[in-house]
């Protein structure tokens, strides 16, 4: 059966997609409703994954986010064991910037036996690890090295090679928690070199990062960590007296 090329499409047609990150290990099932609740108006997508998940967990989240949402959600795995089959879509994430062969072919080649009982849309994406300014997550599990952030035509040759092997997109990523976001100057440089999407994620915090995503090409910014801040300091204060951690979601 034919699958439907959804969230490629979204990508194609359209611009400021915004996705918010979920890490199952961080959201318990019960604050679901809050997650839905307090997402920003602008939310588009849902992405569910981490760099580390315990078992099960993201499977679970995803069927409770499916009963309660409309919104597609697309599988953003550390690993092969977040494979959700109720999910819309899953980025087959190459790790090109670094050259661990477990990351480049290695998790690819253990999904497949999962993917062939799915009806999931997969990407093949090339997946960009570029220095926040902190040792994040994806650079301990994978035990690569991001690239300097100062090395843009490095990064510009390491997406065009995404593009010759296949990969129909580009993740630009920081890092979960990033100091400092993917310079705008290469969003734009990569966005004009290929012509696949390009996604980018890491350390958006404000307003003014996210629009600098998008005036500089890239088709879909992903916030994960700033909304998770925001979202505790929702059920600390038992939602009022709301005190937003970043400044781009209309107030409610
Ligand atoms: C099934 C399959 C092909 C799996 C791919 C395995 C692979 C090659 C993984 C790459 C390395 C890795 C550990 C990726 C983790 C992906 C992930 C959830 C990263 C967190 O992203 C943060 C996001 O950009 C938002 O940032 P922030 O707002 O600062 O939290
Ligand atoms: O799973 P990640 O990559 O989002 O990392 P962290 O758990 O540090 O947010
Ligand atoms: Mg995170």
């Amino acid at each position: 059966m034919v699958k439907q090329n959804n969230f490629l499409k979204d990508l194609r047609l359209n611009r400021n997609l915004l996705g918010i990150l979920v890490d199952p290990d961080k959201l318990p099932l019960e604050d679901v409703g809050l997650l839905l609740q307090n997402l920003p108006e602008n939310t588009t997508h849902l992405l569910v994954g981490g760099s580390t998940v315990e078992n099960d967990k993201t499977q679970l989240l995803v069927k409770a986010i499916k009963a309660a949402s409309m919104l597609p959600v697309i599988i953003f795995p550390g690993d092969y064991s977040q494979i959700a089959p109720q999910a819309d879509a899953l980025l087959f994430l190459s790790l090109l910037s670094g050259r661990n062969p477990e990351y480049l072919i290695g998790q690819q080649i253990k999904a497949v036996k999962y993917l062939q009982k799915t009806k999931l849309e997969v990407i093949p994406t090339g997946y960009i690890l570029i220095d926040g300014g902190k040792t994040t997550a994806v650079e301990k599990v994978s035990q690569t090295k991001p690239m300097p952030q100062e090395n843009c035509k490095a990064i510009v040759e390491t997406a065009l090679t995404a593009e010759y092997l296949g990969k129909t997109l580009i993740y630009l990523e920081a890092g979960s928690g990033a100091k400092n976001c993917v310079n705008p100057t290469i969003v734009k440089a990569v966005a004009e070199a290929v012509k696949i999407p390009v996604i980018v994620g890491g350390g958006i915090k404000t307003q003014e990062q996210l629009a600098a995503v998008y005036k500089a090409g890239g088709k879909m910014a992903v916030i994960g960590t700033a909304f998770e801040n925001d979202l505790k300091t929702v059920k600390n204060k038992n939602n009022e007296n709301i005190c937003r951690t970043y400044t781009y979601s209309h107030p409610r």
